[in-house]
């Protein structure tokens, strides 16, 4: 045997010290790998909608309905079916609201022995594809003795029925019964979906991504492809001002600055004082904050002044910082964006592509027209602050290292390819190139470079200026023309809020989204990947599918999906609807679309689910099994070695380490 191979059996055995041993583990794989696939679901975009995502999370994308349609259809009626799921969804304000309405103890007995019961019998169903120990370590330490002994009940001796009522019962009796549900439903919700991808643009636009991270830090399997907005917030974490700057200009045309206030503790004070004594109250029309018109929360004039001042401060900054970017970064090729040497002060109008056109807005009180890129000794202080700000907020950094450890700018998964934005294309269909520190990337190769870049930027974010250069590479993402997560020529920022004509705000697509449509260009990117064309999908977030103007997320015959149906509230009336998600289980996938969400209160009376219909991308022609995977391709290798190592035992190469 090969030295090598022998050390590594050698390890091994420490683990597996018996041939018994080794045989259990054997055969504990050979399960597992002929149990179905587990359920994949793929969601992004979710812009800071923390109720929505919760919701479709917590209904598992409509699949716990079917679930219980499956197994309840017949037994009990459409309103039943309808209160169960409710339960499932929100078991704690649901039942204390039909609990509110029963009259006698007896009533609610009863309640709580059906509700019981059924929950049990569905989630018996629902672990009923995952193997004893999985399920064990998924279920809540203080009720799992009493959920293993009812879900793993022997249905073969009918005169165990009596102990398990009896179970229920003494549950009830002891006044746990509410207690024990809520707990039956998380096992539920958490198992119905196996692992979970999110495609991107977890923060930005909604009121609560921090909540949302809160949500996918507490336990599902999961993985992230970084989005556009998620990059911006990693690169204002890593200490880039342009990226914060870009941050907070967003929040606060989001009306949503308590993000980064209340939600991450960081003071923005220097910036409402700076605001305040620099922009006077009439020059700032184009800066004001969107208003959710549904939101409850009462906003005062005086607020929204405030805001837009904050906001025109923090966009002049931003123009500035971006401004020192492009001048010292040549690689960007981004000079035309440089418009702030454009602007003729006298005239009140700016120069673009050689037109003049007029400003919304002429008042520049921090700009000098001889150096138009310097940040005024003001403007360096509160720059300054808000950059401590942000490298050292505690929430902050513990929700961008997750999004670190579970991130990355693309994923292979099971034969598909999966990332946000795009591949840059050139015209020709040709890999766009990207010159980075003098050495040109593109394809796989490029995005590889991208996270390198964006990894090294988080990870020496405190030493100083000497790696600025991660800094401006991380920045070029959001905004770049080889940016894979941005996608297009330029960002006109500025022209939207300085400019009236509408020509000067086009932004181009890359060709990319053009030609996505084309079989032979997926394909073409499924290969340079390393992925099997035949096999392999590609799943996008990114850009909204307008399925009101008729636009299919289905491209290029279902090879490419695109899940950015609009959980984001911004585009719900571009999209018509509130988000897709996709899933993926042992029969094949489906598209499931998703209607606007309203709220948890009208969702926990009315018992809506906001699953509208669900579209079938690929059937698979024979129920596809954990062995089939990547899980599986991993589980055979371990096979593989563990059946190596039982040779070894038996042909006494390796001595069985029986304990004394
Ligand atoms: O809708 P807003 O807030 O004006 O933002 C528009 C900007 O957002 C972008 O669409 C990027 O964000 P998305 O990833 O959400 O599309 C830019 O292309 C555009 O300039
Ligand atoms: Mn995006």
């Amino acid at each position: 045997m090969v030295v090598e191979k022998e050390k590594y059996l050698s390890l091994l055995s420490k683990e597996y010290p018996t041939i018994a041993e080794t045989v259990t583990e054997i055969i504990n794989l050979e399960a597992i790998m002929n149990l179905p696939k587990a359920t994949e679901h793929f969601i992004s975009d979710l812009h800071g909608e923390y109720e929505a995502v919760q919701h479709v999370l917590r209904n598992g994308s409509g699949n716990i309905k079917e679930k219980i349609k499956e197994i309840f259809q017949g037994r009990l009626s459409t309103k039943e079916m309808n209160q169960l799921a409710t339960i499932v969804y929100y078991p704690n304000k649901k039942i204390s609201l039909i609990v509110s309405e029963l009259e006698t103890p007896e009533e609610i007995e009863e309640f709580y022995m059906l509700t019981t019961t059924r929950i049990t019998e569905l989630c018996a169903f629902v672990v009923s594809k995952y193997t004893r120990s999985k399920v064990r370590k998924s279920l809540p330490p203080d009720y799992a003795y009493i959920i293993e002994e009812l879900l793993f009940k022997d249905n073969t001796t009918s005169n165990k029925d009596d102990y398990y009522d009896k179970i229920i019962k003494t549950v009830i009796s002891l006044d746990r019964g509410k207690q024990l549900i809520v707990a039956f439903a998380y096992v539920i919700q958490r198992l119905v979906v196996d692992h979970i991808h999110v495609v991107g643009d977890i923060y930005d636009r909604g009121p609560a991504p921090d909540k949302i991270i809160d949500t996918l830090m507490d336990g599902h399997e999961l993985d992230i492809q970084w989005g556009n907005h998620d990059v911006l917030w990693m690169g204002a974490a890593s200490g880039s001002p342009a990226c914060m700057a870009n941050v907070i200009r967003i929040s606060a045309r989001y009306n949503n600055l308590e993000i980064i206030e209340d939600a991450y503790g960081i003071s923005l004070r220097s910036l409402m004082l700076f605001s305040e004594m620099n922009y006077p109250e009439d020059r700032y029309q184009p800066f004001l904050p969107k208003i959710d018109p549904d939101s409850e929360e009462k906003i005062y004039p005086e607020e929204i002044r405030q805001i837009a001042k904050m906001n025109q401060a923090i966009s002049i900054i931003q123009f500035k910082l971006e401004g020192q970017i492009i001048q010292r970064q040549p690689e960007f090729n981004m000079t035309e964006r440089l418009l702030l040497d454009k602007i003729n002060h006298d005239k009140g109008t700016i120069t673009i592509d050689g037109k003049d056109y007029p400003l919304i807005c002429d008042y520049f009180p921090t700009i000098d027209p001889a150096n138009p890129y310097e940040l005024t000794k003001e403007e360096e202080i509160v720059v300054a602050r808000l950059t401590e700000g942000f490298l050292n907020s505690e929430r902050l950094h513990k929700h961008i290292q997750f999004l670190y450890s579970k991130g990355s700018m693309y994923l292979t998964y099971n034969d598909n390819l999966l990332f946000h934005g795009c591949v840059p294309l050139n015209e020709d269909l040709s890999f766009m190139e990207m010159t980075i520190n003098k050495k040109n990337y593109k394809g796989k190769a490029l995005l590889d470079k991208y996270e390198d870049i964006l990894r090294k930027g988080y990870l020496n974010r405190h030493r100083g200026l000497s790696y600025q250069r991660y800094l401006d590479y991380i920045w070029y993402q959001w905004e770049g023309e080889a940016s894979s997560l941005f996608g297009k020529d330029k960002m006109t920022t500025f022209e939207r809020l300085y400019v009236s004509d509408k020509t000067t705000h086009k932004e181009k697509k890359n060709t990319y989204y053009k030609e996505r449509d084309n079989l032979q260009v997926c394909n073409q990117i499924l290969e340079e990947f390393g992925l099997d064309p035949q096999k392999g999908h590609i799943v996008n977030g990114h850009t909204p599918v307008q399925e009101r103007h008729g636009e299919d997320p289905l491209k290029a015959d279902g090879k490419l999906i695109v899940i950015d149906g609009g959980f984001s509230k911004a585009y719900q009336p571009t999209t018509g609807l509130a988000g897709y998600t996709l899933l993926y289980n042992s029969y094949g996938m489906q598209l499931v679309s998703h209607q606007p969400f309203t709220s948890v209160e009208d969702a926990v009376a009315n018992e809506i689910d906001i699953v509208s219909t669900r579209r079938i991308v690929d059937k698979e022609l024979k129920r596809k099994l954990v062995r089939e995977t990547d899980v599986g391709a991993r589980l055979t290798n371990r096979v593989n070695d563990l059946q190596d190592l039982l040779e070894a035992y038996q042909d006494g190469i390796l001595v069985e380490r029986i304990k004394k």
